[in-house]
């Protein structure tokens, strides 16, 4: 098997690439190319690491034809198209935490140096000024810090802030009473926090609802003398307001790590003498380069070699130890999704998943994936695991997962079920030895058959001369028979055929398969 092919194409510890390799991937580090040029190299890769340089548009990611899964060494994903990346059946992961310190530390940095105006005073003190009567600072211990976003960042950053005795408010939709008594700070509604507090800091992701969520409005009603930092997104700021707050001292200072646009070579912003800022150094420590770097490279290469899916924002994890646990039942789940989907006809709007047995007791959320992805198939030649609820979401499927405690015949049993106009049709598999997907009922006749390759399913009158009949005409058009499995409703009744072939038949073939004696319907499968 070829080994999964990563790029790193942003500045990375190099820890990535070493764990790359010794995951048994091959590594490209081509750092700081144009759109087109990584345009014309993506289509080579299974694997884009990243950080938030490189914009994974649309165009990028419809040159991605082998991509398989996007890592960013970092927390923001705004720079990932990740909608389109979900329809193209590619998973996103991030690092959610490992910057996290890193990055409360440069707020509180940020704060600091608002406060007593360091970079100012140092460049002036430099240039041979010793401009001591032109500085004044404020003390923080006893201000009020406003949190705009109280999540993982936030929450450092509160912890830190009350270590300098400031007190602690937010405004945060998500957060709950709980946790806000847990981090001792006081939940509040965000024109009350504008008025309260003396410094503000964000922290929240670049949504539709936090874009400019410091608009102009809002800054001009704030508390006189406020001071504001940014170390979480370019975009949460009015910009231009901001300068003429900055101007009219309506804010006394701001400090901002992140810009509109990045790289920020000019800024409404920049010569306002109460601004300072940094390049987006946010995340920019040796300890937090060299934690992303290492998750990111483990977490993809684990995505990659085996299947497992941690910190994914657009599909359920998956843990490295369950990887190989599921991976079988995954074959079996999609195996039936797409047996289900070659053989219900009609427009389906729902689909059931029931699981009983052992694996009642795995996690749910790949198995439904694979289904999903193998019954979407009849729509789609693209989709995967990742695309395939998009997609069925897309066509208004219902999907309803069943886990039964109950164990029946099998110790382990994935039933799906699909609603048709002529009422609910479903087949179930197990697995062989804890590993061999087998199908054992197909619309309500218990068969035991592997769902693998060309093959043939036939429904018949159960009457003698019929398995002659059909093994004559393979025969006769040079077919050969891999396997041949048979079921039935009842003696003399209706009997399904399942044969698996070395070769696809063509029309010709089914259309003699369906004039023979006492046969219902005839359908060429592959698996
Ligand atoms: N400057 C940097 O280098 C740097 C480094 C790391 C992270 N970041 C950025 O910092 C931000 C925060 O990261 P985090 O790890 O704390 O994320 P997080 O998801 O843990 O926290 C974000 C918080 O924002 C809150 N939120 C969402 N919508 C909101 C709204 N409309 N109003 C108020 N609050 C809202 C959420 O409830 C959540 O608690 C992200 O944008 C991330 O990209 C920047
Ligand atoms: O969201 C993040 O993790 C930060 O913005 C860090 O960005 P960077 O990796 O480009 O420094």
């Amino acid at each position: 098997m070829n080994k999964p092919k990563v790029l790193i194409s942003d500045k990375m510890d190099e820890n990535a690439a070493r764990i790359f390799e010794e995951r048994g991937c091959d590594v490209d580090v081509i750092t700081g190319e144009s759109p087109e040029e990584l345009k014309a190299r993506i289509g080579e890769y299974d694997g884009l690491a990243i950080r938030s340089s490189t914009k994974v548009t649309h165009e990028i990611l419809d040159a991605a034809t082998n991509l398989k899964v996007i890592g960013r060494a970092g927390i923001g994903v705004d720079n990932v198209d990740i909608s389109h990346a979900s329809a193209k059946g590619v998973v996103v992961m991030n690092t959610p935490f490992g910057n996290s310190i890193t990055t409360a530390e440069h707020a509180i940095a940020m704060i600091m140096a608002l406060a007593r105006q360091i970079p100012q005073a140092n460049a002036r003190t430099q240039n041979g000024e010793w401009p001591k009567k032109d500085f004044m600072g404020v003390e923080v211990t006893g201000k009020t810090l406003g949190l705009i976003g109280a999540g993982n960042i936030g929450g450092i950053v509160a912890a830190r802030a009350q270590g300098l005795r400031m007190k602690v408010i937010a405004y945060d939709p998500f957060l709950t009473e709980e946790r806000a008594v847990e981090l001792g700070i006081e939940k509040v509604d965000l024109d009350t926090l504008l008025t309260r507090a003396d410094f503000v800091s964000l922290h929240t992701p670049l949504t539709d609802e936090t874009r400019n969520i410091l608009s102009r409005e809002r800054i001009e009603n704030a508390k006189s003398g406020i001071r504001i930092v940014n170390c979480a997104r370019g975009g949460l700021i009015d910009e231009a307001a901001l300068r003429d707050a900055l101007d009219s001292g309506q804010v006394a200072g701001a400090a901002l790590d992140v810009f509109a646009s990045e790289p920020a070579t000019t800024s409404p912003l920049f010569g306002a003498p109460n601004f300072i800022c940094t390049p987006h150094l946010g995340a920019s420590t040796t300890e937090a380069q060299v934690n992303v770097a290492l998750q990111v490279a483990e977490q993809m290469a684990d995505y990659l070699v085996n299947g497992g899916v941690s910190n994914a924002l657009n599909m359920p994890s998956l843990s490295a130890e369950e990887a190989p646990k599921l991976k079988p039942y995954m074959a079996l789940a999609e195996k039936l999704g797409s047996l289900v989907g070659q053989l219900a006809h009609g427009n389906l709007t729902k689909i059931s998943i029931e699981r009983e047995g052992a694996a009642a007791e795995l996690n749910g959320k790949p198995i439904t994936g694979a289904v999903l992805a193998g019954f979407m198939r009849r729509y789609s030649d693209t989709v995967n695991m990742v695309n395939a609820p998009f997609l069925a979401k897309e066509r208004g499927l219902e999907v309803s997962e069943i886990r039964h405690q109950r164990e029946g015949a099998f110790n382990t049993l994935i039933r799906v079920s699909v609603e048709t106009e002529q009422g609910t049709r479903s087949v179930a598999g197990t697995l062989f030895g804890n590993h061999a997907p087998r199908l054992v009922e197909i619309f309500g006749i218990g068969i035991e058959a592997d769902l693998d390759g060309q093959m043939l399913y036939v429904v018949n009158d159960d009457k003698p001369g019929f398995i002659g009949r059909i093994g004559s005409l393979m025969g006769a058009h040079d077919i050969n028979i891999g396997t041949f499995n048979l079921g039935r409703r009842d003696a003399g009744g209706e009997a399904v055929l399942l044969l698996s072939l070395d070769e696809e038949p063509g029309a010709a073939v089914i259309a003699e398969a369906e004039g023979l004696e006492g046969v219902q319907m005839v359908k060429a499968l592959s698996f």
